[in-house]
């Protein structure tokens, strides 16, 4: 049984969260006396606790994270429709984001490497992020170290000047030469450098390789502290709100980034789209493939890389599956999990770079 574990209403079945049954209870009527020494505050049940949370964007729930009130408008939109059996797992509550995107602002001396304050573009710096997984704040770490020894040059918006733009974090928990209870907390981060330059050849580029191989000197699969699965680089000169531009280099490290979700190993390269809560997406695809008839025919639309698609065609003998995606740089990450698929799996399985607003399917 999970450490939390509250029964709901029914058909409400599981809602599930980190922190023990004792801190989730019912508090005690007025009446009867507390117990303080053992009894957690219920204020704080399930609660944030982010010191960022006024000044970051990122998180619109500060109390209750186990039961947003989303779920019960949720559960009552899907009843409407006939649908009783609509479930929720909040999974992790903390620690649960393996991708982020984050601004990178501010000087060299002191950089800002975090979210936009609401409705600003000024940039909030979030180290102690608590539902970044926290390998990413480690990253974030020694990235900042990195800037601040290299003296390299955030970006200044107004000016356009500047190296780094943004960088991508997003950690792979698919390490199969250590026990499965030890993969997500030991999770290795792929970082994204959006650099401002048109391309690897630029006047600036010493600094990117310089920190690129700073970060891999500190935390690469040599370092002492092995936390970083690979570097690369996106060049994006744009002035517009594009994080991305649509040249990509891999750096160092590996080349390849997988993990496992719904049955199956999925390759993801840092230019196609990836879910960001990686245990949430694996129990969805695990609930979403019941409601799939065996030998169906599938087609997965806005389907990135296709991981929703071939996990079907893998747990479902679909007889085809096809996969529509206005992102060509997705292309590559969904013929390398094809590759990866057991010769079990016989479907029909199609990658289509459409647009699937205008397509007539
Ligand atoms: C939220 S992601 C979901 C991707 C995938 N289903 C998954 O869960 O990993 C949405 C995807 O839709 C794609 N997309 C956006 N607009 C589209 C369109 N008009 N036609 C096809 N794909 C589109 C994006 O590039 C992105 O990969």
């Amino acid at each position: 049984m999970p450490p939390c574990l509250l029964s709901a209403r029914p058909p409400f079945p599981f809602i599930s969260c980190r922190v023990s049954t004792e801190a989730v209870r019912t508090p005690p009527p007025p009446s009867l006396p507390l117990n303080p020494p053992t009894t957690a505050l219920p204020s704080l049940t399930c609660a944030l606790q982010c010191p960022h949370f006024q000044s970051c964007s990122g998180c619109t729930h500060e109390f209750n994270l186990h039961r947003p009130p989303i779920v019960d408008e949720a559960t009552d939109f899907f009843k409407s429709l006939g649908v009783s059996d609509f479930t929720f797992d909040s999974c992790r509550l903390y620690g649960w984001r393996c991708r982020a995107k984050l601004a990178v602002r501010g000087s060299s001396v002191s950089p800002l490497i975090g979210l936009y304050q609401e409705g600003t573009h000024n940039v909030v710096d979030i180290p102690d992020c608590k539902a970044h997984h926290p390998r990413i704040n480690a990253a974030v770490e020694l990235l900042r170290q990195g800037i601040k020894q290299l003296n390299v040059e955030p970006y200044d918006e107004d000016q356009g000047t500047g190296d780094l733009r943004y960088v991508q974090m997003a950690v792979t928990t698919h390490n199969t030469s250590i026990p499965a209870s030890e993969r997500y907390r030991n999770g290795k981060v792929q970082i994204t450098l959006v650099w401002n330059s048109r391309n690897e050849k630029s006047p600036n580029s010493d600094k990117l390789d310089a920190l690129a191989y700073f970060l891999w000197r500190n935390g690469g699969s040599r370092s002492n502290n092995h936390n970083i699965h690979s570097v690369w680089a996106n060049f994006q000169t744009s002035t517009n709100n594009v994080i991305f531009g649509n040249r990509w280099r891999h750096l160092l490290g590996e080349n390849d980034f997988w993990e496992h979700v719904g049955g199956i190993d999925i390759s993801l390269a840092p230019s196609s789209f990836g879910q960001a809560n990686t245990r949430a997406f694996d129990i969805l695809l695990r609930k979403l493939q019941k409601y799939v008839p065996y030998g169906a025919s599938v087609t997965d639309l806005y389907a990135g890389a296709g991981v929703i698609g071939i996990s079907l065609a893998a747990s479902r003998k679909c007889r085809s599956v096809r996969c529509i995606e206005i992102n060509k740089e997705s292309k590559l990450s969904f013929e390398k999990t094809v590759s990866r698929l057991p010769k079990s799996v016989d479907s029909s399985i199609s990658w289509h770079n459409a647009d699937t607003s205008i397509v007539g399917l």
